[in-house]
């Protein structure tokens, strides 16, 4: 960046200072636009209340970062008691929002925030924290929206649409029978997972139905490369305790493809939780013309779980063939020291990947689920 000189800065100085009061003042619309924005800004809250849950919340700007939606942050003034919430979902206009005691409020969402929308972004998504303000019996107004994290999106016609902001973790079930286990199938959810910077945690259901010795090969490639891996029976209970603890207090996304079990383990983890889901799902079927994104179902002590219509399967989305590699975190490694700077490991000579597999440093079949996601073939 080029360097300013004392008096450019001098006058962004004043420049911000100035629009910081008129800000502060209320000057809102006038002041307020998307150019505006700086990324440095803070943002400054202070609670009122003991309970911490009414709380005021003192605004300046909000900020902007990168072209994705990861980092970030619309916010307009408050000076008014606001509440934090969870955005469950979205169903067109309105966001179902859940305030800190549980109880769920049907917010608008501020004319303002919508006008930072833009054709590429929607303002409030599944998941997002925000603030809002009650504004009748079980109503509110969302006032900001916080920086996401974790955010699963879609890009269609080179829009970016998020799916679910804010998630912690997906467990990634596979079966270790009927229908037996699919090791590349766990390693496109893995890669899909790093991309999106969520904590991949892999779960084998139905392990009453063979010897779990069969599987210590498998498990213990991905436990070398610090995935939590968790063998787990839903009829039989086994491994279900660990695995409600692994949710608590966390935001998990279930996948898996069919028949592995994954409505049963709801069931055996807390019960009622699948019908909920599904209830979700069916009312979201309903609402098919509205924006439907996806849905936190809350689990009974803390934490949510996720639920997307088609996510269960999500896969490689946006993700290019180039890509893939580093997304290996064994391959990853090696990748800097292939001879050509734009290996693709499959073909090339002086590979630093295909020499670690011949020494028997890589594992053969994550190799070879590389090389079969890089030619775009299906599991
Ligand atoms: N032996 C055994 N069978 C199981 C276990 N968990 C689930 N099953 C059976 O596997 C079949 C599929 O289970 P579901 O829970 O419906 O699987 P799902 O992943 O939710 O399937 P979809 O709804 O199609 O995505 C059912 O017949 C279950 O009874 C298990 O731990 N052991
Ligand atoms: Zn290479």
């Amino acid at each position: 960046m080029a360097k300013k000189s004392k008096g450019q800065q001098k006058r962004r100085v004043e420049f911000r200072k100035n629009r910081t009061q008129k800000v502060r003042q209320g000057d809102i619309t006038k002041n307020f636009n998307r150019d505006e924005f700086d990324v440095d800004k803070s943002v400054h809250r202070e609670r009122i209340s003991g309970k911490g849950e009414l709380t005021r919340k003192r605004t300046i700007v909000g900020q902007e970062g990168g072209d994705g939606d990861n980092a970030e942050s619309f916010s307009i003034h408050v000076d008014k008691e606001c509440l934090t919430g969870r955005v469950l979902r979205v169903q067109g206009l309105i966001s179902h929002v859940e305030a800190p005691d549980k109880s769920v409020y049907q917010c608008a969402t501020r004319r303002l925030l919508k006008t930072m929308a833009t054709d590429a972004r929607h303002v409030v998504a599944a998941g997002d924290h925000v603030w809002f303000r009650p504004s009748g019996e079980g109503e509110g107004v969302i006032e900001s929206v916080e920086p996401r994290y974790g955010v699963l999106s879609r890009s269609s016609r080179s829009r970016q649409h998020v799916i679910v902001a804010n998630v912690d973790q997906v467990i990634i079930v596979g079966s270790a029978a009927e229908p037996g286990l699919k090791p590349n199938l766990i390693d496109r959810y893995l890669i899909t997972a790093e991309y999106a910077g969520i904590r991949p945690i892999i779960c084998i259901n139905k392990v009453d139905l063979l010897d779990p010795a069969q599987l210590q090969t498998i498990v213990g490639v991905y436990g070398s490369l610090g995935y939590e891996v968790h063998m787990v029976s839903a009829i039989e209970e086994i491994g279900i305790e660990r695995l409600r603890r692994a949710l608590h207090g966390k935001d998990t996304v279930l996948s898996g493809q069919s028949g592995v079990g994954k409505s049963s383990l709801l069931n055996a983890i807390e019960p009622g939780l699948n019908l909920r889901v599904n209830a979700v799902s069916r009312e979201n079927e309903k609402g098919k013309h509205t924006t439907t994104t996806a849905s936190l179902i809350p689990l009974a002590t803390s934490g949510h779980m996720v639920d997307t219509p088609g996510i269960r399967q999500f896969q490689l989305w946006d993700i290019i063939p180039e890509e893939v590699a580093g997304l290996f975190r064994d391959i990853r490694p090696f990748i800097n020291h292939c001879r050509f700077p734009n290996c693709t490991h499959t073909h090339e000579n002086d590979c630093a990947v295909k020499d670690a597999v011949a020494d028997g440093i890589l594992d053969t079949r994550r190799y070879e689920s590389y090389c079969q996601i890089f030619a775009g073939d299906s599991a």
